[in-house]
């Protein structure tokens, strides 16, 4: 119940602040992922909502939306639990566009998350990803810092670039030697699949900005990213984000077992639509993640329930009478002695 100020002068009152029957709510965080067309990626965000409950993470899942995401696909996400967010597409110039992946070219439209400033810090999740060990305390990384697993360049995506040609890759920076005359060593590269990041509005009008007169490159908006953190970018383990062509490239440096976080971003590994035809797709490590993957999709127990919704809507109250209380404080209308319990 709020104090109740009777004047405008600073009131002392001995407010009965509810007793925190929780711990503080944390300050607004979220994990986000990005969904554009009307196809069967639906499936792979529902997986993920479906995920991050089994691992009971404290915090929702925004859901970055094309126009294009048709209405009952939205409505299968909120009823989820997911908090759905149109956004606009993010499209290089139109003579530009042959630059970059046509697959990928869309993936510029992640851009937008930054605008998300209703959140102090945000995880960024591809629908692609399943969480399956609770990750929350990424939230608490050093602020200011762009947070990311690196990626591995030994897949034929990656033969246009120089770094394949000679058969280097930062996941082994030791096998083969950078040679002299191509110039300095790429900086460390990061998969945009999964990142720690904090939006904001400086930042997001910024990268608009260099967008527009960068021009498109084979990966898009990672390789796009990776250009515009690469001084604030921070590794970190690649437990973090099971890039899956990491188990036969550089099985020294991961452990499928292990994995907290599993991106099926090779090619063929979508569970959704797995045949197991594709190369490296008859892997029993590959199988068995991606029966891991069905089994949260399919596990009717992990769907949303009213129960939930009730508790979210109560601890919304919390934080909106916690939000309230700090404002008076800080307005200096209210000192408040905390009163002694009732007990
Ligand atoms: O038709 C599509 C293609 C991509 N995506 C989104 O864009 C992300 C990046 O694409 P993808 O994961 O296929 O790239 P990969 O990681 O496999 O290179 C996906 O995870 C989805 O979140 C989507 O929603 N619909
Ligand atoms: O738009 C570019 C995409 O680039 C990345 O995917 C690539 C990258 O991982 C390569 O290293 C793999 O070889 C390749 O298969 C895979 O598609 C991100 O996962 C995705 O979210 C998105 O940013
Ligand atoms: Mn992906």
């Amino acid at each position: 119940m709020a104090p109740n100020i009777t004047s405008n002068r600073a009131a002392t009152v001995t407010a009965r602040v509810p007793a925190l029957t929780k711990a503080p709510i944390p300050p607004e965080r979220a994990y986000v992922t990005f969904l554009a067309g009307n196809g069967d990626y639906v499936k792979g965000v529902v997986g993920l909502a479906k995920g991050l409950r089994k691992v009971k993470s404290k915090y929702p899942l925004v859901v970055a939306v094309l126009p294009d995401v048709p209405e009952d696909h939205r409505k299968i996400l909120v009823a989820q639990g997911c908090i759905v967010k149109q956004i606009e597409p993010v499209l290089p110039p139109e003579n530009q566009t042959q630059f970059a992946m046509a697959y990928y070219v869309i993936n510029y439209s992640k851009l937008r998350i930054w605008k998300f400033v209703e959140y102090s810090k945000m995880i960024y999740l591809d629908g692609d990803i399943q969480v399956f060990d609770n990750i929350d305390h990424l939230f608490d990384v050093e602020d200011g810092y762009f947070y990311a697993v690196m990626d591995c360049f030994c897949e034929k995506t990656w033969s246009h670039t120089p770094q394949y040609k000679i058969g280097y890759c930062q996941q082994c920076p030791d096998k083969v030697e950078w040679p002299a005359h191509l110039g300095p060593k790429p900086p460390l590269y990061f998969n945009a699949g999964m990142f720690v990041y904090e939006p904001n509005l400086s930042t997001y009008y910024q990268l608009l900005a260099t967008f527009k007169v960068t021009p498109p490159t084979p990966f898009a908006e990672q390789d796009y990213l990776n250009m515009f953190f690469r001084d604030i970018y921070r590794p970190i383990p690649p437990i973090y984000n099971l890039v899956m062509a990491m188990l036969w490239r550089h099985p020294e440096n991961v452990d499928a077992e292990k994995a907290k976080v599993v991106h099926y971003c090779a090619a063929g590994s979508k569970p959704w639509r797995f045949t197991g035809k594709e190369e490296n797709m008859d892997r029993e490590d590959i199988k068995k993640l991606v029966t891991k993957w069905w089994d949260i999709y399919n596990d009717a127990s992990l769907d949303y329930s009213i129960g939930e919704a009730e508790e979210a809507e109560e601890e919304d109250e919390q934080r909106g009478i916690e939000q309230f209380l700090a404002a008076l404080l800080e307005a200096g209308v209210v000192h408040y002695i905390s009163a002694p319990s009732a007990a």
